[in-house]
């Protein structure tokens, strides 16, 4: 279960941009989060993703609360959620072959030794030809950016996906290529799934449950 509780949190203590939010997430279940432009939801998701230390409240995973850390939580406990953004390149480092961006949780984590076959493996699901992962992500198109940034999501095989209006940039057929593979994983893995975004149709042909921001948060 990933519960957050009561999660105030913003960039200024004085004007929090998300306040007294809740939300709570069943193993293997998928939720999509709706909410006006501006809202909070992509802060509400990096609290959920253990990237921003919320002001107030508490995260919990099956029942352990890993909120309360001075700056942001340890590795161990944040390679258990993958995350997508909205915006590849900026999530992107430039400097990065496609191949070593999908690598790089792997490294980080000390399991260098099974990259070339996990990033192969991952490139395939996602549709990601060999000759690309060469590339730069400036020599690629956005649509196979996010591609690779999915990759990298599922490279530690989390048990907790958050999707942070993954495939606003892209066109419908990446949008479903995406999706597909998010779903694959999930029916493999049973990982649960936070899926944000503004686009109702989308979300909820997505996912068992949606909630709007309204329900979940006050203001
Ligand atoms: N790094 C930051 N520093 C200061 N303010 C920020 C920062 N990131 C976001 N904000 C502000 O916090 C508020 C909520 O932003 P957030 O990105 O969480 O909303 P959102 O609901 O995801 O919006 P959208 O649907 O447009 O992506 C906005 O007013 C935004 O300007």
């Amino acid at each position: 279960m990933l519960e957050l509780k009561g999660i105030t949190a913003g960039y200024d203590r004085r004007g929090p941009v998300v306040r007294d939010a809740h939300l709570a997430l069943h193993p293997g279940e998928a939720l999509g989060l709706l909410g006006p432009s501006g809202c909070g939801k992509s802060t509400l998701a990096r609290v959920a993703a253990l990237l921003h230390r919320p002001d107030r409240g508490t995260v919990a995973f099956d029942g352990r609360t890993v909120t309360g850390f001075r700056h942001r939580a340890p590795r161990s406990l944040r390679t258990g959620v993958g995350v997508v953004f909205q915006q590849p390149r900026l999530s992107a480092d430039p400097r990065l072959s496609l191949y070593d961006l999908v690598a790089e949780p792997l490294r980080a984590t000390g399991r260098r030794t099974e990259a070339e076959a996990a990033v192969a493996a991952l490139a395939d699901r996602v549709g990601l030809g060999a000759g690309l992962l060469a590339r730069r992500p400036h020599e690629v198109s956005d649509g196979q950016l996010q591609r690779a940034c999915l990759a990298r999501a599922l490279v530690l095989r989390p048990r907790w996906l958050v999707c942070d209006e993954m495939t606003a940039m892209l066109d419908a057929s990446t949008t479903a290529a995406l999706v597909g593979v998010v779903e694959e994983y999930r029916k493999e893995t049973g990982a649960g799934l936070l899926a944000v975004g503004h686009d109702p149709v989308l979300l909820r042909r997505w996912c068992d449950r949606t909630a709007h921001w309204s329900d979940i948060a006050d203001g």
